[in-house]
């Protein structure tokens, strides 16, 4: 299909905004055991960059993998759980780390899937919220930027897993039909 990728939150505003993030984050678990879980692929890049701003947490890190879009840029539906937690989370406060939320079914998938193994508390840290394409109500306490309904590639973020790689975030524009 014939696109291109327009940039639209550039690398240096993303490396502020983390900083920012990582430095509320840290306040908020002063003291505390943070069980950090990162959900892949998309928040990859996020998470590590995050992490690495933490200043003073006790944290600890593992990851979730889930997929609902494949090659599409419509949500099916269905979120599935590729791979799941190796921690037990009964007791713990966990701290989900997502790259986008947009319709907000991964984010209600997988909170509810967390809540069920009784962790001690939940939060929810998003670089991105599109708020217009919201189908399920999902809270999040950090969030980065919220951005206008446009499909989004890059700093982790793929279309048919693709632009993963790019440093910064681009909108893809379809052209033609
Ligand atoms: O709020 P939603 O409409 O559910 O969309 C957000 C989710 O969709 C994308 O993941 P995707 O399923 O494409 O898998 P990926 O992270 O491996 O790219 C993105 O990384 C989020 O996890
Ligand atoms: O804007 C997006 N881009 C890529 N993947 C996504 N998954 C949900 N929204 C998006
Ligand atoms: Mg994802």
């Amino acid at each position: 299909m014939d696109h291109s990728v327009e940039p639209l939150i550039a690398e240096a505003d993303l490396k502020q905004k983390v900083t920012e993030l990582a430095r509320r984050i840290s306040a908020d678990y002063a003291g505390k055991s943070l069980l950090v879980v990162g959900v892949l692929k998309g928040a990859f890049v996020f998470c590590a960059d995050l992490l690495r701003q933490f200043q003073g947490v006790d944290a600890q890190v593992d990851f979730i993998a889930s997929s609902s879009y494949g090659a599409a840029t419509e949500s099916s539906g269905a979120v599935k759980i590729l791979k799941d937690l190796d921690t037990a989370v009964e007791g713990r406060h966990v701290l989900l780390v997502e790259d986008i939320v947009d319709t907000g079914l991964t984010l209600r998938y997988l909170r509810d899937h967390i809540e069920r193994q009784q962790p001690a508390s939940v939060r929810i840290c998003v670089l991105l919220d599109k708020p217009s394409r919201r189908q399920v109500d999902v809270p999040v306490d950090y969030v980065g930027f919220e951005i206008p309904d446009e499909f989004v590639v890059g700093y982790g973020i793929d279309w048919a897993e693709r632009y993963r790689y790019l440093p910064y975030i681009g909108v893809v524009r379809f052209k033609g039909g």
